[in-house]
């Protein structure tokens, strides 16, 4: 079983700079993150937040130390590891040519899912997540918050024990980020660990317990949200935020 008592996340001594990139990313970095969080990464523009949810999820390799989920070394366990997390990025991840159920069936397949459990997963998530009505129809259509959920499906599939959400709510309308953010609390409350970064603040207040703050590839903060904002005499993350990182733009190539 590859699930165990160790932290959902354990990153150690971890450094990072891009192939040809101008300057390190990350040259000493420690995190943890306990089974069942949910955890949130904030941080400026250029921080480093996508960056590190890439390492977390294998698709960049550290240079040097080590990255774990619950207990299995990223790059060493990659079978072990694989279905152990979903991840929602960014920018979408599905084909646009294709409908909701299409999608489904094509990413399930790819976790190792049977059509029959494709099936229900796809009904039950189409369902919970309003797409039902637009199940065949194709993707490119859609809105984007049509779209941010499609992407959200997708990466939950599996049934992951531990969800990586890059800006999952970006762009959409209030119904769709209200959609979005109970789902997760729905699926937290079912075991699910949760790591999520976005620049919506107040969103994050109402679905974040843990948080970090990180600016230059360095974790400035890190505790849960309460302390923190008893710590720095601060009445909102948006205000810690500001404290914490200046009021500065930030324009790193
Ligand atoms: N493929 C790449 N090659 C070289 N440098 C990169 C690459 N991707 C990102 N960077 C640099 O790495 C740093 C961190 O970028 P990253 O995208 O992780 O930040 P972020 O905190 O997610 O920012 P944002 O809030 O704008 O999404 C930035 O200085 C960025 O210019």
């Amino acid at each position: 079983m590859a699930i165990n008592n160790s932290p959902a996340i354990n990153i150690l001594h971890m450094g990072f700079r891009y192939p040809g990139g101008s300057g390190v990313i990350f040259s000493d970095l420690n995190l943890k993150v306990a089974k069942g969080e949910r955890f949130g990464l904030f941080g400026p523009n250029g921080a480093g937040k996508t960056t590190l949810i890439s390492l977390m999820t294998g698709l960049l390799a550290p240079d040097k130390g080590q990255i774990e989920l619950f207990g299995h070394r990223i790059g060493r366990e990659r079978n072990l590891v694989n279905n152990l997390f979903g991840f929602v990025p960014q920018d979408f991840s599905f084909y646009q040519e294709l409908s909701p159920v299409e999608n489904m069936e094509f990413f399930g397949a790819w976790s190792g899912l049977d059509k029959k459990t494709i099936r229900n997963r796809t009904d039950e998530l189409l369902q919970i997540l309003g797409l039902e009505e637009v199940r065949n129809k194709q993707v490119q259509k859609f809105s984007g918050g049509m779209k941010r959920r499609v992407n959200l499906a997708i990466g939950v599939i599996h049934e992951p024990e531990i969800l990586f959400l890059d800006e999952p709510t970006v762009g959409v309308d209030v119904q769709t980020r209200h959609a979005i953010i109970n789902y997760l609390l729905e699926l937290n409350k079912n075991g699910t660990t949760l790591i999520y970064t976005s620049h919506q603040l107040s969103e994050a207040e109402g679905l974040c317990q843990q948080v970090a703050l990180i600016d230059d590839g360095k974790i400035i903060a890190h505790n849960s949200l309460n302390e923190l904002l008893k710590d720095y005499k601060e009445d909102s993350l948006e205000h810690l935020f500001l404290n914490l990182t200046g009021k500065d733009y930030r324009n790193d190539v």
